[in-house]
């Protein structure tokens, strides 16, 4: 047990961080040596355990991440965009794989974690399930195969507590469909449609958001042409799936030259 990657998660109390810390804790790869949240959270200085509602672990919730990251392996950090960017420079200092969820991330926050990545190792995926990775592959190799006379739209569908959007997801899947098709993607995005907008563009890659209720992420990939459609989809419903993800990439990570990767690379897809 000693041995074991020790595994730091970030954002603890989110939805995502009491998944990854469930998930930790039932796996007998790493164990759990810190849990982070912001400042003047109301779980600092609590038990993380009993703050879940569960029973004690030891482990206490702390602000202090480069103090947590010190004493880690790796960190699994799904919280918001200024929140990530500030810990890949940490983890690049303590020398901690960082693995990203986190979505919503500026082109100018990519750049940054490009500089951390001189240091320390990241996987940074929208999706890090299995699913949809090997959904995006599929999304590449059919734009590859069709050309512009299908147009090309991604939907997603998440729950009312989303504050990104296109979702991580969408923005990867529309990056396969792009790549496939051999354009940029910035060339081509068309989301947001509201109002007299003109006919649709040939060539473009549009997205369009559903938020509702507690959906946990469905993504479509829809070609549609003269007289026939194919869709492409996945339903993610329970975020487990995610977490699971995550661990994998903080456990591959540990041989990995510093540098920036996907779950890609991680699933070798
Ligand atoms: N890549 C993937 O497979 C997935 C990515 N996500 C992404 O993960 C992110 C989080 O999603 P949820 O857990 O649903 O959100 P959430 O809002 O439930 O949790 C975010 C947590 O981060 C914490 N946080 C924010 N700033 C912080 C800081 N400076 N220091 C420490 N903690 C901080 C918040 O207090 C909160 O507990 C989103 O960007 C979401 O899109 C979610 C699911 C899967
Ligand atoms: O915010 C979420 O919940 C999710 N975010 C990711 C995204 O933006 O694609 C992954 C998943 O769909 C859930």
């Amino acid at each position: 047990m000693t041995n074991l990657p020790g595994i730091v998660i970030t954002g603890a109390s989110g939805r995502m961080g009491q998944m990854l810390i469930n998930t930790v804790l039932a796996s007998d790869k790493c164990k759990l040596v810190g849990a982070v949240e912001r400042v003047g959270h109301d779980w600092i200085g609590q038990d993380v355990g009993l703050a879940m509602g569960g029973a004690s672990n030891g482990i206490t919730v702390t602000d202090d991440a480069l103090e947590a990251f010190s004493k880690a392996q790796a960190v699994i950090d799904f919280t918001a965009p200024a929140a990530t960017v500030a810990f890949s420079a940490l983890a690049a200092q303590a020398g901690c794989v960082h693995v990203i969820g986190t979505t919503g991330m500026s082109d100018e926050d990519i750049t940054k974690l490009g500089d951390a990545a001189n240091h320390c190792t990241i996987v940074r995926a929208g999706n890090m399930s299995l699913g949809v990775n090997l959904l995006t592959k599929l999304t590449k190799m059919v734009a590859q195969a069709l050309d512009a006379d299908f147009d090309v739209e991604v939907v997603e569908s998440h729950h009312n507590r989303k504050v990104d959007a296109p979702s991580g997801t969408a923005l990867m899947l529309g990056e396969a469909a792009a790549e496939g098709r051999g354009v940029k993607l910035s060339e081509v995005t068309d989301s947001g449609r509201d109002g007299i907008t003109g006919a649709r563009k040939r060539g473009d890659i549009g997205f369009s958001a559903i938020r509702g209720g507690d959906v946990v992420g469905e993504h479509d990939v829809m070609f549609l042409g003269d007289g026939e459609r194919i869709v492409l989809r996945h339903v993610a419903s329970d975020r487990s799936l995610f977490a699971k993800g995550a661990v994998k990439a903080a456990l591959w990570g540990q041989t990995q030259k510093p540098g920036e990767y996907d779950m890609m690379d991680v699933l070798g897809l």
